[in-house]
């Protein structure tokens, strides 16, 4: 079975509000988070513009141009946009702004700020909690913020197959962990890695992005930067330090991570240490997107039938932030539509779920 995939029409859905109003506030977020020469300025006003009109073409991205960002996947549009983007700021040219991330001065704030501080003072060491953690602190990453603001009600688990991943991952071997944002959610990933390190798993592969994505997407760079705050206040910095001397925390960033494809496209190479792994767990909202396929499947379909091609087992860690649902229980369906809420995207409700 498929359905239509998502693009950013009709006005007003959730993915229009993304190309209309997220991404010219990124533009300006991220054009006052560095001091930026003139060029790097006429290329952003440039962006800004030709994100109001047609795809122009770019090498490697021509598959939509000339084709009106708002027609085609939504999937591609917003991945086009991040390539565009670090083009604008000099991000892939030999100089002396080649690979600053853009989005640093954001992700550095988050690292130092009390909230952070907060979560680590309140974290707890059981397994439930560390999961937990690890789900909610995806809640409010700082794309999410520009346009939403903090996401704050509680609207709980839709779905909890926490203890089929329990089991899952009581078999020792290698857990692939595929990570979604830095800092306030890269930090209890990290702290998930280190509890399955200590007692479920002979190793743990953590997938980052190659690039800037996704505006606080995690890089090697910002994993570092969360080992080294972690270090500061908790004893799994030093632990998480040394796993990943000795290999048994491994660091991917697989140039598909950025692909403006669903995970059905992978290639071998990564469909082969996903099929090799005890389990894989994809964090956020955007995996889930490309996990199950940024479509608009009626929000009942079995999460098993929308995940059957998947090469492994996999779980889902995602606080809900766009349309895409699968997996989720008639009843809860129906409150939710009769409540009027935007259950699908306001980042207040979560799923855990489990293909095994
Ligand atoms: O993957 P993440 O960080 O959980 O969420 C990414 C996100 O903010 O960006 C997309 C729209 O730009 C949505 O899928 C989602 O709201």
């Amino acid at each position: 079975m498929t359905t239509a995939e998502i693009t950013g029409n009709p006005p007003g859905s959730f993915a229009w509000g993304v190309l209309h109003d997220r991404h010219p506030k990124l533009i300006t977020q991220v054009r006052d988070g560095l001091p930026y020469p003139p060029t790097t300025e006429r290329a952003l006003d440039e962006l800004a513009e030709e994100i109001t009109g047609e795809i122009r073409p770019l090498p490697g991205w021509e598959e939509h141009a000339g084709r009106s960002w708002y027609e085609v996947p939504f999937l591609w549009a917003e991945s086009c946009f991040y390539r565009k983007l670090l083009g604008a700021v000099g991000y892939f040219a030999p100089g002396p702004w080649q690979s600053v991330d853009p989005f640093e001065p954001v992700k550095s704030a988050e690292l130092r700020s009390p909230e952070f501080a907060g979560d680590l003072d309140t974290a707890r060491p059981d397994r439930d909690a560390l999961l937990a953690a690890s789900l909610w602190g995806n809640r409010a990453d700082l794309g999410f913020r520009l346009s939403s603001g903090e996401a704050t009600g509680d609207g709980g688990l839709l779905v909890d197959q926490s203890q089929e991943l329990w089991s899952l991952l009581g078999e020792g071997g290698r857990v692939v962990l595929v990570a979604d944002n830095s800092a306030r959610e890269l930090v209890p990933d990290l702290l998930l890695a280190d509890h399955l390190l200590a007692d479920r798993a002979a190793s743990v592969v953590l997938h980052v992005k190659p690039y800037p994505y996704y505006v606080s997407d995690a890089l090697l760079t910002d994993v570092i930067a969360a080992l080294r705050r972690l270090s500061e206040s908790h004893p799994a910095g030093e632990r998480l330090t040394r796993a990943m001397r000795e290999g048994r925390l491994e660091v991917r960033a697989h140039p598909f991570s950025c692909a403006p494809w669903s995970y059905h496209d992978m290639p071998s190479d990564l469909a082969d240490d996903f099929a090799s792994a005890t389990a894989t767990i994809m964090k956020g909202d955007l995996n889930y997107r490309r996990l199950v396929g940024d479509r608009r499947w009626p929000p009942t379909t079995p999460f098993d039938e929308v995940t059957a091609y998947f090469p492994g087992p996999v779980a889902a860690l995602r606080t809900m932030k766009c349309d895409v649902a699968a997996g989720i229980p008639a009843d809860a369906v129906t409150r939710l539509d009769a409540s009027g809420e935007q259950w699908r995207s306001n980042g207040t409700h979560a799923v855990i779920q489990v293909r095994a």
